[in-house]
């Protein structure tokens, strides 16, 4: 892996943060991970234009830098994006849409690893959502540990519009978040939840108008930790979450198996065709 160090235009303007700047993937810099100095929080930045898809190189560079901040003994992470009006838009379909296997096969489990990471991490977490974040975008989103959204867009589990049952590692971090009777009826419905109803349910936290207030409240609540003994969090979160974990690394395989199964059904790649010619064609009516 390469790695550059540079100092960085932060892309939180007005920040009063002196921050080191570094790409993740020197061909693709899909990551960039800023640390500040001043709180030891690293900023992780998805940074794949123009709509964050979670392609396989981006999810595993979301993996990786997971992994790296641990070994650091980062105190805090602050996920987010480098675009002004998406977080994530979620799975790259063209990943799912006649796909060849071996590929898909590999792109599941990158998926699967990269909710390990996330979900189970040993450090705390906060999601700035500073855009839309449909589907895997909401799902990276609730493995966080608090969720701070800008005005004015969506978030949601939203598989359903387009025929695809969400996988239990979709429908896990939801249902973590969110009362199991919200949860299910949004899953069934395929709902995308505005700012405003994300609040109202707690799918989100807390509303921010702009990016640098939301960074500071995502600041404020890693902060909550400062004095807590960090392996006694670490292992309290890990007693709410370790089931979750356990019971999909003991069944990845079947996981892997019944998505691939699904996925590849032709009846699903219809859909997901269908489903990509309308996202193509929407601007143009
Ligand atoms: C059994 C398996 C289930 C697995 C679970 C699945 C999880 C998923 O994440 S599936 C993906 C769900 N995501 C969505 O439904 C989001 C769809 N996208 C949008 O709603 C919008 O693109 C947006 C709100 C995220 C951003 O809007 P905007 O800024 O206006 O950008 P564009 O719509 O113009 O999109 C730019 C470009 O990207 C293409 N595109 C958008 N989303 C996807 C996608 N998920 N996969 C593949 N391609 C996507 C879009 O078509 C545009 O490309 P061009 O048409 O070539 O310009």
């Amino acid at each position: 892996m390469f790695f550059q160090i540079t100092k960085a235009a932060t892309p939180l303007t007005g920040c009063r943060r002196q921050l080191i700047l570094r790409s993740l993937s020197s061909s693709t810099n899909n990551i960039q991970i800023e640390v500040d100095n001043k709180t030891g929080f690293a900023t992780v930045s998805m940074n794949r234009p123009p709509v964050n898809l979670l392609n396989l190189e981006l999810i595993n560079s979301l993996t990786r830098s997971m992994k790296e901040m641990e070994q650091n003994k980062s105190r805090g992470i602050i996920l987010t994006s480098t675009s002004n009006s998406v977080f994530s838009g979620g799975l790259d379909i063209k990943e799912l849409y006649r796909p060849d296997v071996q590929r898909l096969r590999e792109f599941w489990t990158a998926f699967q690893d990269m909710w390990l990471a996330w979900y189970g991490s040993a450090v705390p977490t906060a999601a700035l959502i500073n855009g839309h974040s449909p589907a895997g975008g909401c799902v990276l989103a609730t493995c966080c540990e608090y969720r701070v959204m800008l005005p004015k867009f969506t978030i949601g589990l939203n598989e359903a519009k387009f025929g695809l049952v969400p996988p239990p590692v979709v429908r896990i971090s939801f249902k973590n978040v969110l009362p199991l009777r919200i949860a299910e009826l949004a899953l069934c419905q395929g709902k995308l939840f505005t700012s405003n109803d994300a609040l109202n349910i707690g799918l989100i936290d807390e509303l921010a108008k702009t990016k640098e207030e939301g960074y500071e409240k995502c600041v404020k609540f890693l902060q909550t930790f400062r004095k807590v003994d960090p392996v006694a969090r670490s292992l309290t979160k890990q007693q709410f979450r370790g089931k979750d974990l356990d019971d999909l690394r003991k069944g990845k395989q079947k996981d892997l198996n019944d998505f691939v199964e699904h996925v590849t059904q032709d009846d699903i790649q219809m859909r997901l065709g269908l489903y990509l010619e309308q996202l193509h064609n929407r601007k143009k009516k």
